[in-house]
């Protein structure tokens, strides 16, 4: 379980997220929505144990997240992978287990190559293990960070915006292995968006950030035109489809000086 009580996170003595509280079961996942500069990173990377300027209670399965980080992965948003160096996919995937493990060697022990290539079909690309990852698509190098993450057996799997700067195909295919990943492997999850819709089908619970906590609840809980306009104007509007919850929001742009 991840537990919030009264977290605030600071870069320096400035407030990026203020006075957040909330509760996630080890199986659930959590949309973190908000526009930009609302914090949604800062407090993902928090969760991840990357960022430790932070007051108030922050537990990840009961241990602050620098001691959980051994089953925590992160996804970043721009994933700094230099595309010069020429890495096979299944090399990339192989590497998220090294990097976990401390070793630093290209000389992937062959039980590793074998848990990379299962976690590659896992995510339906196993067939493309021996081509260069530059060469992919955004959708399939996003589906392969998905399996290199997952090579360590993460509890809790944090992506940031793992939706954004792919067209609507790329999105069906990454959003249908985050199904996948919740079906079958059952971990909690913790990812960021500008745009919930994509997700809701996994989304058990959506927190709505802008610097402070303006809802967090289950999408129907969460998603009324009420709160969202809050955030996002009078022109946002929440809309049920079927037993689903969606919404049409701009792109609020918040700037320092905007900031309380
Ligand atoms: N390294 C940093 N040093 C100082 N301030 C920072 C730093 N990183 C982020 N901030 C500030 O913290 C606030 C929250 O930023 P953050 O990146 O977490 O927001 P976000 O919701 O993820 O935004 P976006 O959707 O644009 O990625 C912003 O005001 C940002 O300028």
């Amino acid at each position: 379980m991840i537990i919030a009580e009264n977290l605030t996170i600071y870069y320096d003595r400035q407030k990026a997220v203020e006075n957040v509280t909330f509760k996630l079961d080890s199986d659930q996942t959590l949309l973190l929505l908000g526009p930009n500069g609302a914090g949604k990173t800062t407090l993902l990377r928090a969760v991840a144990g990357l960022h430790q300027n932070y007051k108030g209670t922050l537990l990840v399965f009961g241990k602050p997240p620098i001691e959980s980080r051994n089953v925590i992965s992160y996804v970043p948003q721009s994933y700094s992978l230099n595309e010069r160096v020429p890495l096979t996919v299944i090399e990339v995937v192989a590497m998220g287990a090294l990097y976990k493990r401390g070793l630093m060697h290209f000389n992937i022990p062959r039980n590793l190559l074998r848990e990379a290539t299962e976690a590659l079909e896992f995510v339906g690309l196993g067939s493309l293990k021996d081509k260069r990852f530059s060469e992919l698509s955004g959708g399939q190098k996003q589906r392969v960070l998905l399996a290199r993450a997952l090579i360590s057996k993460p509890k809790l799997l944090l992506l940031d915006e793992p939706l954004s700067a792919l067209d609507p195909s790329a999105r069906v295919e990454v959003v249908s292995v985050l199904a996948k990943i919740k079906q079958e492997i059952g971990l909690a999850m913790i990812i960021t968006t500008h745009d919930p819709n994509p997700l809701t089908e996994i989304g058990d619970k959506i927190m709505l950030l802008n610097k402070e906590l303006i809802a967090f609840g289950s999408p129907e809980e969460v998603l009324r035109d009420e709160i969202i306009t809050k955030v996002y104007g009078s022109q946002s509007k929440a809309i049920k489809v079927g037993k689903r919850m969606y919404c049409f929001i701009g792109d609020v742009h918040l700037h320092r000086g905007e900031r309380k």
